[in-house]
């Protein structure tokens, strides 16, 4: 997928939201207990019930792994659903990899061209050549973490370094990289303030920026600061749609709190 076919899906949509499949077995409708894949039937409903207005899902890949072999197969299943069902749908594995050059070549394998999700979020701090092979694969996207959105975002990424903040010496760094257009950063909707200075660095990269609903973000703050031209921002949010309710209802009750994003955002972009 292109960034142009992301916009023009905004645009269609009215929506810029990111749908995060965090998928916790204690938290999902017990009656789904009984299947036989129960982490994808969850997933598949919420799909089913949201996909008009939403432009993107997240699956957090710890939600995954917990669950060894089976959450693994889920997460085929699911990045397979999404693909064959809305391939017009972004796609991110929410997976924080990162490693030495010939390892983090093995991750993008994984999460880029073996499960073919359209991007993956990477750790920034092994540097280029940690990041690199992420960018190489050929029209997919790395998700940088920039400036999150968790207290602990204060402890490394907002210190000063040679008279910068950290944080903006990743971003300003990472366009150096080859295959840079293929960056997209993560910018934590706690940290609505941060967006106009991050504009000044990357004017036109998406934002992936997870933190509004549970996280307690404002979305009109983050677009307020942080929208480009072509919109550029992608919110995400999880747990706020995701658990709406533990009923049997569940993929109605997800939809309505995905329906009042929507429609703010639609407001937005009036
Ligand atoms: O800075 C970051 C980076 C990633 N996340 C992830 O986004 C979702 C947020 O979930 P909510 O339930 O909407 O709070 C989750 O997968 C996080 O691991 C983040 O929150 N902040």
């Amino acid at each position: 997928m292109t960034t142009q076919q992301l916009t023009q899906q905004i645009f269609a949509k009215k929506s810029f939201l990111c749908i995060g499949l965090d998928v916790d077995l204690n938290k999902i409708p017990n009656h789904l207990l009984a299947t036989e894949d129960p982490i994808f039937e969850f997933n598949k409903a919420i799909i089913d019930a949201t996909h008009d207005l939403t432009v993107a899902y997240k699956p957090n890949t710890a939600f995954y792994e917990a669950y060894g072999l089976k959450g693994w197969m889920a997460l085929e299943k699911t990045i397979n659903y999404l693909n064959q069902k809305h391939p017009e749908i972004f796609t991110i594995a929410d997976a924080k990899r990162g490693d030495i050059g010939n390892t983090s070549a093995m991750y993008a394998k994984a999460f880029l061209e073996d499960l073919a999700f359209d991007s993956v979020t990477v750790a920034p701090y092994m540097g280029k050549d940690s990041v690199e092979p992420f960018l190489a694969v050929k029209n997919k996207f790395t998700i940088l973490l920039a400036l999150t959105s968790n207290e602990g975002a204060f402890d490394f990424q907002t210190k000063d370094s040679n008279g910068k903040e950290l944080y903006k010496q990743v971003i300003e760094t990472s366009k150096t990289w080859e295959n840079a257009e293929n960056l997209m950063y993560v910018v934590g909707a706690t940290k609505a303030e941060y967006f106009t200075e991050i504009r000044k660095i990357v004017p036109e990269n998406f934002l992936l920026v997870p933190g509004v609903g549970a996280q307690g973000g404002s979305l009109s703050e983050v677009c307020k600061n942080g929208m480009s031209e072509n919109v550029g921002l992608l919110i995400n949010s999880s747990r706020g749609i995701i658990y709406a309710s533990s009923d049997e209802n569940f993929p109605e009750k997800a939809r309505e709190e995905a329906l009042k994003i929507q429609q703010e955002m639609a407001e937005i972009l009036s």
